[in-house]
């Protein structure tokens, strides 16, 4: 499991800054989809290996009794409590408040890990300056400037401390058994996971098996359909109750970012009567972002009349564009219409994620694509794509080497795309790019 790290401060200090200097895009084609990342307050960050998820929360007022400041209260509650370390954000030019003093004894009373950051500290002179924020009692102030990303390594590692030892361990166990397909059920509260599930465990075709070393803290259930093997991971604390499964807590992101994390396929649940909703296009843009498999199904089909299913289908190509690889169903898990094919698309999905490429077929690919359509020549540059070989699984990562390749374009690369996804049968998987310019640019003019 990835550690959190919620980043909590008064309004103004300069969260979101930070937020976004730790979770900067990695992906240039991923970064590409406008407006994914907007209004988001979850993101993945990384220090050299180690992953992390970050959550921005909004300006906290512990004390607030009323307003929308309530509200914003109580989700970073929330976010504190998912977290594994606070990263406590104070504004090194405005000095302590009487509201970083409630943040901070709310803070100490809760007794998590915290790291005292004081932002906006860029030449500055440490010490004298800083000294005030002892009174806060959570001990040293790390001094950084998030607009100018100074200091912020430093954070990270000291945020992340003794977590990431536990990290490491858990990736290891995460590769026990490669032909078991981990899954995760992801969706707004209501959409009907607990109802799929179920209905999903009671089939008869399904068995339950044991499991040797299940992750810790993730709870798994393992079950084997049509000779495949599965891992369900849980985004809501699943206990069995008798026969059913039940979900004891109530919808947690924070679970279910975890969750899509350890998953090689992820299944995201729609909500019929709905509509496509923020909420499930920020799960989806994470699914994205995180690289999994992802296969789409629309639940509550039998609750929704003609014109509600036209409507829908639109929204979907529209709100969810970025998905486009990902297969479609109509699903009615109360109703039991619908699942066979969900379970194939499922298969599919793992095996296109887990699709090795060869390096000479690559490079074949390549070649053949650019001998079909060149990239466009960039001022004095054109860019050389020379060969290619696969850089990672899940997703599937495609490494070109060649000279001024950051003169290509977006749509080129799409272009590219289009013809490894066709030549490879991928579906249902994210597919990366990455192009590796070599030292000298100049070394091949023409
Ligand atoms: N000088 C300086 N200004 C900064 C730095 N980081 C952020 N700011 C500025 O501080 C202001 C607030 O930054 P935000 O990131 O929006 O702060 P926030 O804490 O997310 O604020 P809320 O969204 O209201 O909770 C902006 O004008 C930033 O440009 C920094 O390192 N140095
Ligand atoms: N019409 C219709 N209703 C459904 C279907 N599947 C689930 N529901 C209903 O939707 C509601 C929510 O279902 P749950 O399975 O509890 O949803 P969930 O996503 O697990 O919700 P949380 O536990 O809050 O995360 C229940 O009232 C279900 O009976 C379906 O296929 N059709």
């Amino acid at each position: 499991m990835k550690p959190v790290v919620a980043l909590v401060g008064r309004p103004n200090v300069g969260k979101s800054t930070l937020f976004n200097r730790l979770t900067k895009s990695r992906d240039a084609i991923v970064a590409d989809f406008a407006g994914l990342t907007r209004d988001r307050h979850y993101g993945n960050a990384r220090l050299g290996k180690h992953e992390f998820i970050v959550i921005d929360t909004g300006g906290f007022e512990p004390t607030a009794e009323s307003g929308i400041y309530v509200e914003m209260a109580k989700q970073t509650r929330q976010a504190v409590a998912e977290a594994d370390v606070v990263v406590f954000v104070v504004d090194a030019r405005a000095g302590v408040s009487a509201q970083d003093h409630d943040i901070g004894a709310y803070l100490r009373k809760l007794g998590k890990p915290t790291v005292l950051v004081a932002n906006k500290a860029e030449g500055m002179t440490e010490g004298a300056q800083l000294a005030e924020f002892f009174e806060l009692g959570l001990g040293d102030v790390l001094p950084v400037s998030a607009a100018h990303g100074q200091g912020v390594r430093s954070l990270i590692e000291e945020a992340l401390g003794a977590l990431v030892l536990a990290d490491a361990e858990d990736e290891e166990g995460a590769q026990a058994d490669p032909g078991v397909i981990k899954l995760a059920v992801a969706g707004r509260p209501n959409v009907g996971k607990s109802t799929l599930i179920n209905t999903w465990l009671g089939e008869e075709r399904l068995v339950a098996f044991d499991l040797p070393g299940t992750t810790r803290d993730a709870i798994t259930v393992p079950f084997e359909r049509a000779g495949q093997k599965y891992e369900l991971i849980d985004t809501a604390g699943l206990r069995r109750k008798g026969k059913v499964f039940e979900a004891i807590e109530k919808f947690s992101v924070v679970k279910t970012l975890q969750a899509i994390e350890s998953a090689n396929v992820v299944l995201l649940l729609l909500d019929a009567t709905q509509g496509v909703t923020d909420q499930d296009a920020h799960i989806a843009g994470y699914i994205l972002e995180s690289g999994r498999a992802v296969v789409l199904a629309v639940n509550k089909w039998d609750a929704v009349d003609a014109y509600e299913r036209e409507q829908l289908q639109r929204q979907i190509e529209s709100r969810l564009a970025f998905l486009k690889f990902a297969p479609l169903h109509m699903i009615s898990a109360r109703k039991r219409q619908g699942l066979g094919p969900v379970w194939t698309s499922i298969a599919e999905a793992f095996r296109s994620a887990m699709c090795k490429m060869p390096t000479p077929k690559l490079t074949r690919l390549l070649q053949e694509a650019v001998q079909f359509q060149s990239p466009k020549r960039a001022g004095m540059f054109r860019p050389k794509l020379r060969y290619a070989h696969q850089g990672g699984m899940n997703p599937p990562v495609i490494v070109i080497h060649g000279n001024s390749l950051e003169h290509v374009t977006d749509a080129y690369k799409r272009f590219l795309e289009g013809r490894f996804r066709k030549e490879f049968k991928l579906i249902g998987t994210p597919l990366r790019i990455e192009m590796k310019t070599s030292a000298n640019p100049y070394s091949d003019k023409d």
